[in-house]
């Protein structure tokens, strides 16, 4: 027993690193507030309030789970409007193209209007880019089914993403996906990173957590990397919509073409006079009625003098046990973008006769559309020249009836 009052009492430690570490700590304590060093003492102050948010947020979360939301898609849905969103000179019009390269396998040298591709088995797009006009913002909220919002990695988010953010606030918030461009300027790859996670983390407060986020590193001759568009355009292909309950109860259509078809003579006398002209395109959200009021932004209200079904300019693929689109089937729709030789303008129809910079026979793809447009060209005579000139024998032996017999 005597042996146990001779043991050595625990000192504390005085200096060296772990006596600072002990002190550090305890000076870090006392900065603390009370709330700072036992949050679980102070989380619920009022308990019946508490009580009450809880109750009301969980109320409004089952409402969510319960309301019931009628299918109305069609068994063919009209294609997906994708828009193309971002501040100028960010690469909008470069993505457009990669794009629909991408699904329909040929270029698109100058995009006009929307463009409407084949993405899959039951999928089809129709792809727009806005310009960086508020005006055109507003339009394309109010229709996108999904938005590629294109932000400058050089140079971080704009004021022109935020804006269009905030117009979708008001117009029912459509899928949203960010797309990082201009990664390549980036010499240091750790400041690289470093920029990715900072844009990544901004973009999730501005639509969603955990809102996808895409890379684009760099360009290849004029062009985004294949594989990293191919990614990009394999989400969207199968990225699944919830119907915003606004748009499936009216009825809209966005024209992917437009003619003047006012008389050009009465043009000529009042250049002033009102026109007529007709608009094509899908109808989106439901029925829509011959004869109703249709408002045009931007140019006001008015109301339809006639509607016709058209055949489908774009049809889906048939329905047959394949996983992958056949060449065939990789249609695309681009009327106001020249493809095929044909660009329909505001008031007329343009032709294209094969300059050095028009397709070639040897594009495949375009090839079908190009015999229609060249055998329109190797015309020269017009078809009553050609009636004049004809000549037919009714009876074996007889003279043969031409055209000078007929009127006689
Ligand atoms: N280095 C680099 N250049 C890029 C990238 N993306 C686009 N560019 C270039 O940026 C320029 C503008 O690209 P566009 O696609 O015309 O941009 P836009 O947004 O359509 O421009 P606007 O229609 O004028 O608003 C082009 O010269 C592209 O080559 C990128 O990721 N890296």
């Amino acid at each position: 027993m005597e042996g146990e009052d001779h043991k050595k009492v625990h000192r504390k430690r005085q200096s060296g690193p772990k006596a600072e570490k002990k002190k550090s700590k305890i000076n870090h304590q006392q900065d603390l507030t009370p709330q700072q060093r036992n949050p679980r003492a102070f989380s619920i102050q009022h308990a019946r309030k508490t009580a009450k948010i809880v109750q009301r947020s969980q109320d409004l979360k089952t409402k969510k789970h319960h309301i019931p939301l009628v299918d109305r898609t069609p068994v063919e849905p009209p294609p997906v409007v994708v828009a193309i969103v971002g501040p100028p000179k960010v690469g909008k019009t470069t993505l457009f193209q990669c794009i629909v390269k991408n699904y329909a396998k040929q270029r698109l040298a100058n995009v006009q209007g929307p463009v409407t591709v084949v993405a899959g088995k039951n999928r089809r797009l129709t792809i727009v880019e806005c310009n960086n006009d508020i005006n055109a913002m507003i339009d394309v909220a109010k229709v996108a089914d999904l938005v590629l919002l294109l932000v400058d990695a050089s140079f971080g988010f704009e004021m022109e993403t935020f804006e269009f953010l905030n117009i979708c606030q008001v117009h029912g918030f459509p899928r949203i996906m960010g797309v990082l461009t201009h990664l390549d300027s980036f010499k240091d790859n750790k400041k690289m990173r470093k920029t990715k996670k900072r844009l990544k983390h901004r973009f999730w407060t501005e639509v969603y957590q955990g809102a996808k986020l895409f890379y684009l590193s760099g360009m290849v001759n004029g062009e985004y990397q294949k594989t990293e568009v191919h990614n990009l355009c394999r989400f969207i292909s199968v990225m699944k919509f919830r119907p915003l309950q606004w748009r499936i109860t009216h009825p809209y259509v966005i024209a992917d073409r437009m003619e003047d078809i006012s008389d050009p003579e009465l043009l000529r006398q009042k250049p002033k006079s009102d026109r007529k002209v007709s608009l094509y395109g899908y109808v989106r959200g439901t029925h829509m009625k011959n004869h109703i009021t249709v408002h045009i932004p931007g140019c006001g209200d008015y109301s339809i003098s006639d509607m016709h079904f058209l055949p489908d300019p774009c049809p889906s693929p048939d329905r047959e046990k394949r996983r992958s689109l056949s060449a065939k089937e990789r249609m695309i729709y681009a009327p106001m973008s020249g493809v095929g030789g044909i660009v329909y303008d505001k008031d007329a129809i343009y032709i294209d006769l094969g300059g050095s910079h028009s397709h070639t026979q040897a594009d495949e793809y375009s090839a079908p559309a190009n015999e229609f447009v060249a055998s329109l060209m190797n015309v020269e005579d017009p078809l009553d020249k050609k009636m004049t000139s004809s000549h037919v024998t009714m009876f074996s032996g007889t003279a043969p009836i031409t055209d000078g017999d007929m009127e006689g």
